[in-house]
């Protein structure tokens, strides 16, 4: 039976641990690491999994997800130094940290995974973006892509995408939740009771997504089919475009790209 260690089973480990016996695998099989004593016990409670000291875990897995914050990489790293199975592959999910922070800290030819999942991974429809390391070959990669496949869709990129990934996948889910906000808000100003408002929203985005996946139309066809000559909605549209909303959203995602950049230089 192969084993997975998620170490740093925080909101994003969570979301993998959950996912994974979702799709089948055995409570033994998957085994989770915490810093508290508290977010262990959460765990142990609500999956059922096995939660152990970091270098248990490690010794006893066959792929290694290391889902701590990045600033936490390094010192994780440094505890395990040895604990490490050099035929085990390493997939990092941290934001930024690059294949050859982890390469240069773990035993040599380690094989290393950088993958940058989303959330959504809670209900099965993550995207999930792979870039292989140096020692990562195909069928290592093609393992790593079968771990993360039934959270929802998989990707490979070359490594040189992935703050980019980072800026509009991995934070992505972020960005609707602020529209869906927004939008609901705007209908409780006009009276809408809350509860009525989100529904509106929610169906409206799960609508316009499946939309997007299933029409093979672009969003700008897809987004002139709505808006009738003199309508209402062209009528918002112009108000988006007053506020300079595209070059908003534009900027935000630089950000986020840009801080991945600088969170890799930060952390090195
Ligand atoms: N949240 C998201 O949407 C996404 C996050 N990511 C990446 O996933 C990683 C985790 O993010 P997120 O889940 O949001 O963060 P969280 O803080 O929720 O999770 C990180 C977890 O790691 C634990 N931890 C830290 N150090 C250790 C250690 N030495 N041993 C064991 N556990 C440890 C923390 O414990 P404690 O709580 O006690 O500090 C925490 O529970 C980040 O690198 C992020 O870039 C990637 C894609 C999406
Ligand atoms: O905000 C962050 O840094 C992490 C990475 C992608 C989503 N959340």
């Amino acid at each position: 039976m192969r084993k997975v260690a998620v170490l740093g089973a925080g909101k994003m480990g969570q979301a993998i641990v959950s996912g994974l016996l979702r799709a089948g695998w055995s409570r033994e099989a998957v085994v989770a690491t915490a810093r508290s004593a508290e977010r262990a016990a959460a765990l142990r409670e609500q999956y059922g999994v096995r939660v152990e000291p970091n270098a248990v875990a490690v010794a006893a897995a066959d792929v290694v997800v290391v889902a701590v914050k990045p600033q936490d990489a390094a010192a994780l790293l440094d505890e395990l130094s040895g604990a490490f199975r050099p035929d085990a592959p390493v997939v990092s999910i941290c934001a930024g940290l690059p294949v050859a922070f982890f390469e240069k800290r773990l035993p040599d030819a380690t094989p290393v995974v950088r993958a940058m999942p989303n959330t959504p991974a809670l209900v099965d429809e993550a995207m999930t973006v792979l870039s292989p390391g140096t020692h990562a070959d195909a069928r290592c990669l093609e393992a790593v892509e079968e771990l993360f496949a039934p959270l929802g869709r998989t990707l490979v990129v070359d490594e040189k995408h992935q703050d980019a990934v980072t800026a509009i996948s991995g934070s992505g889910p972020a960005y609707f939740y602020y529209l869906a906000e927004a939008m609901t808000e705007a209908g409780v100003l006009m009276g809408l009771p809350r509860e009525v408002s989100k529904e509106l929203v929610t169906q409206t985005a799960l609508g316009a997504a499946r939309m997007l996946r299933e029409s093979g139309d672009s969003p700008v066809a897809l987004r002139e089919a709505v808006e009738s000559p003199a309508g209402t909605t062209i009528s918002a549209v112009r108000q988006l475009e007053n506020h300079r909303a595209r070059s908003a959203v534009t900027d935000a995602i630089e950000a986020a790209r840009d801080r991945a950049r600088e969170i890799a230089e930060e952390y090195a």
